[in-house]
């Protein structure tokens, strides 16, 4: 059997974080288990309450799996603070580990901060050299490089920037972008730009989370990176052509199953 792991914050809504993730596996055919590192008390609209887990029932959780349970991939999203990014860290070091794929996740569409400011730095000079690929959105980029993206260009100097900082491989998402969702791949050599044209539909929560996850889905099935973004890139466009309301705000995406997205 296939296995991935989710290192994540929990999503009341069911959209994003732990959730998200463990549909995304799931639609898969890749057995998901799951680390949770907080609790967000979340909706279609805002984020009311953040509950940080304490680091040692974050290491027993990374224990338990890594102690029994042979793992393909792994996939690394909310932090919140600078104690749950140490624990993460640090219990991981113990292990061999399987490819981890970051998404530096540190604010919600609908605005709460998911990673307090002190939290960043170390996630970036720790967490980042162990890294096979982190998968920052421009907004994230901004922060970390220190320089505005507002275009293709801009988000290839900051693939390079953020190669500097120690992950194998960079993909600067652009879902943020005016008019295409043009996502930017480097691995330290050559650029592979993952094009497709914008979707109208605003039920997006939780496109982030899950095109993480289905790189670390495809990679556990056998895929090397550059195949595991185009077919995680596959299964997010037709995600998100099903997004679909449930709230008053931004609803969620739709987790077709294995075989409608790739054909
Ligand atoms: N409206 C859209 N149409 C097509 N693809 C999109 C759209 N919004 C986001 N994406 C894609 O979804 C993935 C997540 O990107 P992004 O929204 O930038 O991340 P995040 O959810 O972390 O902010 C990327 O592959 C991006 O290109
Ligand atoms: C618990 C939790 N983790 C991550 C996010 C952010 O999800 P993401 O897919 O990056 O983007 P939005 O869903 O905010 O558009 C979250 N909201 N909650």
């Amino acid at each position: 059997m296939k296995t991935a792991l989710t290192i994540a914050g929990s999503d009341s809504s069911g959209g994003a974080g732990i959730q998200g993730d463990l549909k995304t596996f799931a639609a898969h055919g890749v057995y998901g288990m799951s680390v949770i590192t907080a609790i967000t008390a979340q909706n279609t609209v805002r984020v009311s309450h953040i509950q940080g887990l304490d680091p040692l029932t974050i290491e027993k959780q990374i224990d338990a799996i890594f102690s029994d349970i042979q793992v393909g991939s792994v996939k690394i999203g909310m932090l919140y603070n600078k104690r749950i990014v140490h624990a993460v860290l640090n219990t991981l070091k113990k292990y061999t580990m399987p490819p981890i794929v970051l998404d530096p996740v540190m604010v919600s569409t609908t605005g709460r901060i998911l990673l307090k400011g002190d939290a960043i730095t170390m996630m970036v000079e720790e967490l980042f050299p162990i890294c096979h690929m982190i998968t920052p959105n421009i907004l994230e980029a901004e922060l970390i490089t220190k320089m505005p993206i507002k275009n293709i260009d801009d988000m290839k100097k900051a693939c390079i920037r953020l190669h500097k900082q120690g992950p194998k491989n960079v993909l600067v998402k652009g879902g943020h972008l005016k008019d295409t969702a043009t996502d930017i791949y480097y691995n330290g050599y050559d650029f592979i730009s993952y094009e497709h044209e914008r979707i109208p539909n605003t039920n997006t929560h939780g496109t982030g989370c899950a095109l993480s996850s289905a790189i670390a889905a495809n990679w556990s099935i056998g895929y090397p990176s550059h195949v595991a973004i185009q077919r995680a890139k596959s299964y997010i466009s037709k995600a998100i052509q099903g997004g679909f309301s449930i709230g008053s705000g931004d609803g969620p995406i739709k987790h077709f199953p294995k075989g409608v997205y790739n054909e």
